[in-house]
């Protein structure tokens, strides 16, 4: 597992741009097409719950493809028995450092597991896992600044959250697209229901952590149970940092000619890739490893001058229009929209191309094109990956609200 503590290499630096915080810059020239790193997550994969019927066909800690047949292959479950595969013993070994605590086997956890599922929110078990991980054991003052974490944008879970807006219960595409379905309400109800629904999702942190410390207490770091001690702050903060840095994970597989693709979600952490920030007119490209979904690739769009910052689409492939990526920038990051928002580059879905499935724009497609095309030679059945920043979780369920369940 990749360290939370960042490193850049040679030509590449990590240090202030104006009105966004840090930002990754390139000392040096860089030509288009160009790879500048690549790496693997800092917090352990998650396979979506979303996506559990899929969950026993691939490795749950790197996301890769089991075979159909666990006979004869490298593939291992938890020794514990809670039903968790892994590709190699190597995986599983990278994993303990969170499932030797949140195991399926152990009730408590999963009882927590259940909870953030009827929650819908996959950012309480990165979280716990994020946490569990922690090895740091003298405590100091400032707790958060003691966590590895604490170089990262972190702003309060509730404060990334607007309340959706959902017309009913099910119609996922106005909520996750922003739409207003309350037309009737005036500004000041608007933001007083904004206000609760906020209160309401920091009470909800503030329950959660105490069910996640009684899982964890007595099992992991004294830091990790002081950041849970401490109120919802520092769960908070460590999901807002989670909203607003990781990245979905897409890793797709064609079963046969005629049956429909395979498909597994993930969310992850990366150290580097995490200081990118948001131009919409970007200049990199971010991919993920075919034959390993987990690892991130960073590469150019286009030449770069030296000290040019390197930025990334954090929408890039997501299928809206102007107006919807301006909502979505402001309310899950903070990025106010430019004076002239121009046209986002044609989306090109989750598409075959030249035999390769790949997300985002042509160009990025074309970007991506070479990694993709190594997992036709890798595996019989085709394999390949997606990756993006916006993650969309708008499913997300607080139980109080009313209008929301
Ligand atoms: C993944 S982090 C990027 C690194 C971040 N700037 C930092 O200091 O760690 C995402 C956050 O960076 C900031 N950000 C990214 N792109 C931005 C932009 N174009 N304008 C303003 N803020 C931006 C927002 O606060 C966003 O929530």
């Amino acid at each position: 597992m990749a360290s939370w503590r960042r490193s850049c290499r040679e030509g590449l630096e990590i240090r202030p741009s104006v009105g966004k915080g840090l930002g990754l810059f390139t000392t040096k020239a860089l030509e288009e097409g160009e790879e500048l790193f690549e790496e693997d997550p800092v917090c352990g994969m998650a396979l979506l719950m979303f996506d559990q019927p899929n969950g026993r066909r691939h490795c749950q800690h790197c996301m890769r493809f089991l075979p159909e047949t666990l006979e004869g292959g490298t593939s291992v479950c938890c020794a514990a028995g809670c039903g968790a595969f892994y590709c190699t013993k190597a995986c599983r070994e990278e994993a303990w450092a969170h499932h030797s605590v949140l195991c399926g086997a152990n009730e408590c956890w999963a009882n927590f597991e259940q909870e953030a599922r009827e929650c819908c929110n996959e950012y309480y078990i990165l979280a716990a896992r994020a946490l569990a991980s922690l090895r740091a054991d003298t405590l100091e003052e400032d707790l958060w600044e003691q966590s590895p974490w604490s170089g990262y944008a972190s702003p309060a879970w509730w404060e990334t959250m607007k309340r959706p807006k959902y017309e009913d219960s099910d119609s996922e595409s106005s909520a996750s697209h922003g739409e207003s379905s309350s037309a009737d309400l005036d500004s000041e109800d608007e933001a007083s229901l904004d206000r609760f629904f906020q209160s309401t999702v920091r009470d909800q942190t503030c329950d959660m952590g105490q069910k996640l410390l009684s899982v964890l207490e007595g099992q992991v770091s004294s830091l990790a149970e002081a950041l849970l001690r401490a109120g919802p702050e520092p769960l908070g903060r460590l999901m807002g940092l989670l909203r607003v840095n990781a990245m979905a994970l897409h890793a797709f597989r064609q079963v046969g000619e005629d049956e429909d693709q395979d498909l597994a979600r993930g969310m992850a952490i990366y150290s580097l890739t995490s200081a990118m920030n948001h131009d919409g007119e970007a200049n990199c490209f971010v991919s993920s490893d075919p034959d390993m979904p987990q690892r991130c690739l960073v590469r150019t769009l286009r030449r770069v001058e030296p000290e040019e910052e390197l930025c990334i689409d954090y929408l890039q492939g997501s299928p809206y229009t102007t107006e919807q990526r301006c909502q979505v920038l402001l309310q899950q990051y903070g990025i106010a929209p430019p004076e002239e928002p121009k046209e986002p580059m044609p989306y090109m879905g989750t598409a075959f191309v030249d035999g390769h499935v790949c997300a985002g724009t042509r160009a990025h497609q074309q970007t991506a094109g070479w990694c993709l095309i190594v997992s036709s030679f890798l595996f019989k059945t085709m394999t390949s990956t997606a990756i993006s920043w916006h993650v969309l979780l708008w499913h997300f369920h607080i139980k109080t609200i009313p209008g929301t369940s």
